[in-house]
């Protein structure tokens, strides 16, 4: 049997990839189109335990009801992220949101584990470690090998190439068997709170490998926006500059942080100002998009703010490390 030939063709990427603006019209049309296949998530596994990736494991658990099994490098993660989520479900006991049993039921489906090796039986990963290509291309490279040869491979990414994670799945790039199963599955922060997921397909991602991620986030009780595999997607590309040029204007004294908050809270009807959020999102994680976009998309217009850089190089990553723009207990 060929390597090919011992997947279902369900899963296997188009043969002739198109343009990024004419793959996602075909995508969206498939979509719309082609009825639902039979392909069910029965077991997921989450790696990385942190802010994302604990709030997809526990909406998984609980909306979804599948058993979740979820990995991170760090036991200190691991045990922080499940008293998050004991955390979290006692507070929506106490506001009678959902009942014990469900907090309980929910809690029992959660599987913590260092191993990656752990996810051999999984029928989808979503992989939310920190935003690093180097760090993202190994583990999927890594996931290729150790889950079943149906399980979408799915990443949280913010804004890093979802065909270059894909590529990372295979030596030969002919041989589409892992990277047209290589899905992002974009989740908002905080993941029990934000709706919306936005999907997105690489140049191997299969039609049917989309519908999946599409159908599983919808089973998390999510609403999903499909977007080309361009840096920064969707969210990231209207959402990042608009958080660097408050970070500018706070750099060049424009105004003070509670000013630039106050206006943008009070004058366009959000819940938090730019430089509140950023603390939120992390300030690793938003120089790692303001980078890629940089980048990828080479244009002077998504230059990283150097405060930025100097928060990040100080460690001062947010509400997550203590301190960012704001002080945190
Ligand atoms: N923070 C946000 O608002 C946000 C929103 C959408 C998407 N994302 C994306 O989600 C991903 C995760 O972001 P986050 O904010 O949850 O990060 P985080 O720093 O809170 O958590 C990352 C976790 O990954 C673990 N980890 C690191 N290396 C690992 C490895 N080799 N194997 C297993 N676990 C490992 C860390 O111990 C940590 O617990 C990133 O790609 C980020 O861009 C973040």
């Amino acid at each position: 049997m060929t390597s090919l030939a011992r997947f279902p063709s369900r899963l296997m990427a188009s043969p002739k990839p198109g343009v990024a603006s004419q793959r996602l019209a075909s995508l969206g049309r498939q979509l719309s189109t082609t009825p639902p296949r039979a392909f069910e998530v029965k077991k997921l596994g989450v790696i990385g335990a942190g802010q994302m990736g604990l709030g997809i494991a526990l909406v998984a658990a609980q909306k979804a009801q599948v058993p979740v099994t979820l990995v991170d490098n760090s036991q200190t993660s691991l045990d922080k992220g499940l008293a998050f989520a004991d955390k979290l479900l006692a507070k929506d006991v106490s506001k009678q949101k959902i009942t014990e049993e469900v907090a309980k039921a929910t809690r029992d489906r959660l599987k913590v584990t260092t191993q990656l090796s752990d996810l051999s039986d999984v029928d989808m990963v979503i992989e939310a470690v920190p935003e690093i290509p180097s760090l993202k291309e190994q583990i999927f490279a890594q996931l290729a090998q150790i889950c079943p040869q149906h399980a979408i491979l799915a990443t949280n990414t913010s804004s890093i190439s979802i065909t270059k994670i894909a590529r990372a799945t295979t030596k030969d790039a002919t041989d589409t068997s892992a990277s047209s199963r290589v899905v992002s599955t974009h989740f908002m922060n905080p993941v029990p709170v934000q709706k919306g997921v936005e999907i997105i397909s690489g140049l191997q991602t299969s039609p049917e490998t989309l519908k999946a991620a599409v159908a599983f986030c919808e089973k998390m009780g999510k609403i999903c926006s499909v977007s080309a595999d361009v840096p920064g997607f969707l969210a990231n590309r209207i959402l990042m500059p608009y958080i660097n040029e408050a970070i500018i204007c706070l750099e060049t004294g424009v105004g003070k942080r509670e000013d630039i908050d106050n206006i943008m809270k009070n004058g366009t009807n959000v819940p938090m100002g730019p430089l509140t959020l950023a603390d939120f999102i992390g300030l690793d994680t938003c120089l790692a998009i303001m980078e890629t976009l940089h980048v990828g998309l080479g244009d002077s217009k998504y230059r990283p703010s150097v405060l930025l850089r100097q928060y990040v190089d100080a460690g001062w990553l947010g509400k997550k490390s203590g301190r960012g723009f704001y002080e945190y207990k």
